[in-house]
C-alpha cells in the first residue's frame, strides 16, 4: 500500500497544536482545517486535469481543472471537523457520509449512518478521518466504497498507528493512505500513542 507521509514543517506545528493536551475545542478545530488543507493539498497531487482554452484579459492560454472531481466521504463524528475545508478546496467534489463509533471494550467499529453514491465505479474517493488505529474503522469504510464500484480510494488521516496502516495493507482493498504521521504504536486501550486523545471529543466535547 502507498503511505504518503506529508513531513512538512507547517503541517507538524498544526499537529502539534491537536497533539497538545491544553488546546481547547475551538482551536483543536481551527489547526485540523489547516492540516486538513496540506494533506488534500497532497492527497490531490496526482489527479488527472483536464484542459481548456480560456482568456485572459491579455491573451489566449491554457486553463486547467480536475477532469474527475473525487467524492469526499467524512467518517462522522471526527471527520465532520475535516469536511467543510475539504469541500473548500475542491468545491466541485460531491461529498457522501459515515458514521461509525468504535466500541470501547470490543474496539469495533459499530455504524449508525451510511449516505453514499450506489455507483462509484470511476470516481476517486477521499476518505477523511483524522485517526487511523486499529484500522477497523477504515476498513469497513474502504469495504463499503468498494462494493459500490470505487477502485481509486484514498485515507486521509491526520495520524496513523502501524497496526492501522498493516490491517489496511493485509486488506487488499484498493487504497493508499495521505497522513501527517506514523506514530508509534497502540496502548491497550486502542489509542494511539503519543497520539493526540480521543478526535470526536477534542473537536466536539464528550459524548
Ligand atoms: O482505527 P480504529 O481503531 O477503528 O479507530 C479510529 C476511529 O476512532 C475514532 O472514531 P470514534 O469511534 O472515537 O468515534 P467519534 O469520531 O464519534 O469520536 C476515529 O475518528 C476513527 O473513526
Ligand atoms: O487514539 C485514538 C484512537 C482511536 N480514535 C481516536 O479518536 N483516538
Ligand atoms: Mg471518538
Amino acid at each position: 500500500m502507498d503511505v504518503r507521509v506529508i513531513d512538512h514543517p507547517l503541517a507538524k506545528a498544526r499537529l502539534s497544536t491537536m497533539r497538545d493536551a491544553r488546546t481547547d475545542n475551538a482551536t483543536f478545530r481551527a489547526a485540523l482545517q489547516e492540516l486538513t488543507l496540506m494533506l488534500l493539498y497532497e492527497a490531490i497531487r496526482d489527479g488527472e486535469v483536464a484542459e481548456e482554452v480560456i482568456h485572459t484579459p491579455v491573451a489566449r492560454t491554457t486553463g486547467y481543472r480536475l477532469a474527475n472531481p473525487p467524492l469526499l466521504v467524512p467518517v462522522l463524528r471526527a471527520g465532520l471537523g475535516m469536511a467543510d475545508q475539504a469541500h473548500r478546496l475542491i468545491p466541485e467534489a460531491r461529498m457522501g457520509f459515515i458514521g461509525l463509533s468504535r466500541d470501547e471494550r470490543t474496539l469495533r467499529p459499530t455504524p449508525y449512518l451510511e449516505s453514499l453514491p450506489d455507483d462509484l465505479s470511476g470516481c476517486p474517493v477521499m476518505v477523511l478521518d483524522p485517526m487511523l488505529a486499529t484500522g477497523g474503522s477504515m476498513v469497513y469504510t474502504i469495504n463499503l466504497l468498494h462494493q459500490r464500484g470505487a477502485t481509486d480510494i484514498t485515507a486521509i488521516c491526520t495520524l496513523a498507528a502501524p497496526e492501522g496502516i498493516d490491517r489496511l495493507s493485509e486488506s487488499g482493498l484498493p487504497v493508499r493512505l495521505v497522513t501527517a504521521s506514523v506514530d508509534d504504536r497502540l496502548n491497550e486501550s486502542g489509542f494511539i500513542v503519543p497520539g493526540l486523545g480521543d478526535a470526536g471529543d477534542r473537536e466536539y466535547g464528550p459524548r
